[in-house]
């Protein structure tokens, strides 16, 4: 068998070192890496299984330029969902690579960690119980992978928390203390649940790995990006310079806007989801605490 991770990321690495304990893991990425087994898009294409570690919002256009599908089994580890046309990543795909070949990663997993070896445990997700079972396999035994048929609850889950861990850090960075943060947090679990729901999700997704699990990790640790973009929103950083100093992707400021967009169209009630799309355009973070206390 041949594997290979599209992107050398953060996550993409992270994803060959895991892979790489079992398997020969190739990577490649756009700009040449001095990774082991780094090679070339083409001899990476070739392979039977792919990795996708790319930003979710690049990757329709990255589809559109670079992939051909030749048969290739796909396991999606981006988290996000596309702004402007509230596109999950399950849909995009969909439109390059039959549902069959289609699996999509979720669970509390921070690459930094993963790195480590410390223990991690994954969802994959698939319509094809057998592609998610094969993708499983391949993962070391510091990495428990669980396997599910909800694509979409495990999309919904992976790319909300990411806006959630927003919120914990603007409620961090403001010193509002921790019953405010464990509120905020749990609270967001069930205006997640009820835009999963809307899409067709299964309940208890939201109560495993894919949702508790991911959101309690990343609205509760600074090693998220997204959440540190919260907290020095809330201290005042303009967004630029706070994404400019990351230097990594955090998926929770697009994917807040598509979220925005898409709970608009179809009248869902995502009321902390909503203040962090306003924060991000220049909203205070102080007017947005009192709404969303003043909120009924
Ligand atoms: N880092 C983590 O802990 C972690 C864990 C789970 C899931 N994820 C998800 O994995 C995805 C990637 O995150 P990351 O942590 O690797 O981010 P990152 O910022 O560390 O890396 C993103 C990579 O994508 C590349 N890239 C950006 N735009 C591109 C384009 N147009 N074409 C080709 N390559 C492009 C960048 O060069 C970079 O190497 C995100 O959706 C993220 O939510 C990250
Ligand atoms: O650093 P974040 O906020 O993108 O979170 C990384 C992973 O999604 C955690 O599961």
């Amino acid at each position: 068998m041949s594997i290979a991770v599209i992107g050398a990321g953060k996550w993409g690495q992270a994803l060959q070192f895991a892979l790489s304990k079992n398997v020969t893991c190739k990577i490649t990425s756009r700009q040449r890496k001095s990774l082991e087994n780094f090679v070339s898009l083409e001899e990476a294409l070739a392979c039977e299984y792919l990795v996708f570690a790319l930003p979710a919002q690049v990757v329709r256009t990255w589809l559109d330029e670079h992939f051909q599908f030749l048969g290739q089994k796909i396991l999606v580890a981006a988290k996000g969902i596309e702004k402007g046309s509230g596109a999950f990543l399950n849909e995009i795909f969909a439109a390059y690579i039959p549902e069959e070949n289609l699996s999509f990663l979720s669970g509390p997993s921070f690459a930094s960690e993963v790195m480590q070896g410390l223990p991690t445990a994954v969802v994959i997700n698939s319509s094809n119980e057998g592609l998610a079972k094969e993708f499983a396999s391949f993962f070391p035994s510091f990495m428990k992978t669980y396997t599910s048929n909800d694509v979409i609850g495990a999309e919904v889950c992976g790319a909300y928390k990411n806006v959630l861990a927003i919120a914990s850090g603007i409620c961090d960075g403001l010193k509002l203390g921790n019953n405010a943060r464990a509120s905020l947090i749990a609270r967001g679990l069930v205006e997640m649940h009820r835009f999963g729901k809307y899409f067709g999700a299964t309940d208890e997704t939201f109560l495993g790995l894919s949702g508790a699990g991911d959101l309690f990790l990343t609205a509760s640790s600074t090693l998220s990006r997204n959440y540190r973009v919260g907290f020095f929103l809330a201290e005042g950083k303009k967004l630029d310079a706070i994404l400019e100093a990351l230097g990594e992707v955090a998926e929770g400021v697009f994917t807040s806007e598509a979220i925005f967009e898409l709970s608009s169209k179809h009248g869902i009630y995502t009321p902390i989801a909503h203040e962090i799309a306003l924060i991000l355009k220049g909203k205070n973070p102080k007017e947005s605490v009192k709404d969303l206390l003043a909120d009924s």
